[in-house]
């Protein structure tokens, strides 16, 4: 059972976040961070957002994927208009960053995001949000709006007794590099991206 293992306040470029480190033990180094915007007010729809880790699309500018600048958009949202965001310790959709960057060399060789997960033997998402769900209700989160263009959030909302109030798209213009990875993420997936 995960539980809150310590909190802070952080000042960053986009305004105020309490932070909360999410896991079982205190001694897991990798453990979920909920970044909670200063001007939220948990009695009404708490707008959120559910961010699976990606530290070469984050913290490297990577250009392959658009998590970074999800992760930009993401924060300055919440800062605007009060909410969270959950960040999932699910690098490379769970399946590691060793094993992303196999698949990223396979991807190299002209094998697409999913193939090259399926020929590691590996899921073409490894991830579940059951996890986010239990942090929401931890945080008496009652009803919210979920910043994603992704249909597998959604679903795992609708079955967890959190009220989804709207889905609010986070999607970011494509670049020459990134645009095939988009377009899979659309027809294998069934991401809702419109810019692709
Ligand atoms: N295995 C694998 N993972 C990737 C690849 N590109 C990006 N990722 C991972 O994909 C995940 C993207 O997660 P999210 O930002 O939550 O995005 P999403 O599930 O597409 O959904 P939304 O952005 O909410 O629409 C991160 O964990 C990245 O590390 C890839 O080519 N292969
Ligand atoms: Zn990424």
């Amino acid at each position: 059972m995960i539980q809150i293992q310590a909190q802070s306040t952080i000042p960053t470029d986009f305004g105020n976040f309490t932070v909360y480190a999410f896991s079982e033990h205190e001694e897991d180094w990798s453990p979920h961070l909920v970044w909670v915007a200063e001007n939220t007010d948990f009695n009404r729809t708490v707008n959120v957002r559910f961010h699976s880790e990606c530290i070469t699309g984050e913290v490297f500018h990577s250009k392959k994927c658009e998590c970074g600048q999800q992760l930009t958009e993401s924060m300055k949202f919440v800062s605007e208009h009060g909410g969270m965001i959950i960040y999932l310790r699910q690098e490379g959709r769970n399946i590691g960053i060793i094993n992303k960057l196999k698949a990223y060399s396979l991807q190299e060789k002209g094998y697409d995001t999913v193939e090259a997960n399926l020929m590691l033997g590996l899921p073409a998402d490894g991830r579940n949000f059951d996890v986010a769900i239990e942090i929401l209700k931890l945080l008496n989160v009652k009803e919210i709006n979920l910043l994603t263009n992704n249909p597998e959030k959604i679903k795992s909302l609708n079955k967890s007794g959190i009220k989804l109030s709207n889905r609010l798209p986070m999607e970011i213009q494509p670049n020459e590099v990134n645009r095939s990875y988009l377009s899979k993420k659309r027809n294998y997936f069934g991401h809702m991206l419109e810019k692709v």
